[in-house]
């Protein structure tokens, strides 16, 4: 099944969109392996990805997982060789900031840790939600937040504070050594080189489907119109990078780009 190239000769030239598709074949995968299943077709394990299965074996080729002719692929090889692709195979701290509504459904979300992304700590500018315990932990201030990045080698910042507040707890997160965001706010995040930017939006894909029910309904919109891309929750590309050296009045607001 794996050939005998490097790792590193494997990970290079894996195209983003396979990137962004491994994942889901990580989901499904994972639920055969909690059933036990030893081994998947391509074909069975693209219907459970919701992809086709040609993509599918060519995603997986890049890993160097070809499958066995008439047996398929070994799930749990298949779940290790993903997770080692993806990262997943080291603890990942992250620290979530803002800790109202939508930042305290993220840090009680079980999903987290259960893939290695350990919520090392939960931080607010709200004095009164310090020390408030939140899915087992207290939220700490957010003036605490270089010295928590620091000390529990947080690579990975979740952004849950309004939208006017994003772009300075990103500067302060990138200062501290942050080199990865996952924006759930409203807004365009500007950020070094080096940094990447993941950004939420659950607004834009109900705008999405939003286009798709007026079709179904035929309104307005020439037969031939194309519909705009679609994409997972977690908006495509992105990044909007900013040299370290370049003005903070470059910031401007808007869509972040999927
Ligand atoms: N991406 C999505 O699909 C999606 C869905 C819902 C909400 N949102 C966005 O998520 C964000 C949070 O939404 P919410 O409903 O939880 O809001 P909220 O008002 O309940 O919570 C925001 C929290 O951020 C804190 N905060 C403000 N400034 C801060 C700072 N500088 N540092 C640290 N903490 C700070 C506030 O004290 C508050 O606790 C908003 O930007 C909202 O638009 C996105």
């Amino acid at each position: 099944m794996a050939t005998g190239r490097s790792h590193t000769e494997r990970t290079r030239g894996i195209p983003e969109a396979t990137v962004a598709r491994l994942p889901l074949y990580l989901r499904a995968l994972t639920g055969l392996s909690e059933r036990s299943v030893p081994t998947v077709s391509s074909e069975e394990l693209a219907a459970a990805a919701g992809v086709n299965s040609a993509k599918l074996r060519k995603d997986l080729s890049y890993l160097g997982s070809y499958g066995t002719r008439g047996v398929g692929y070994d799930v749990e090889y298949l779940v290790y060789q993903i997770s080692r692709e993806l990262g997943l195979t080291q603890d990942w701290p992250v620290v979530i900031v803002g800790l109202g509504n939508l930042g305290a459904a993220l840090a009680n979300y079980g999903g987290f840790a259960s893939r290695g992304f350990r919520v090392a700590a939960l931080m607010d500018a709200d004095p009164k939600l310090t020390g408030k315990m939140i899915a087992g932990q207290a939220v700490r201030h957010v003036d605490e937040l270089e010295s928590v990045v620091r000390e529990n080698g947080v690579s990975i910042g979740v952004i849950a504070t309004p939208a006017g507040a994003a772009q300075e707890v990103t500067d302060r997160l990138v200062d501290a050594g942050v080199t990865s965001i996952l924006n759930f706010a409203p807004t365009v995040l500007t950020v070094p080189e080096g940094v990447d930017v993941r950004k939420v939006d659950l607004s834009i894909e109900l705008q999405i489907l939003a286009f798709h029910e007026q079709r179904k309904a035929g309104d307005g919109l020439p037969p031939d119109a194309e519909p705009p891309a679609s994409g997972p929750g977690i908006s495509g590309a992105m990044v909007r990078r900013r040299p370290s050296s370049a003005p903070k009045s470059d910031r401007e607001p808007g869509v972040q780009p999927a």
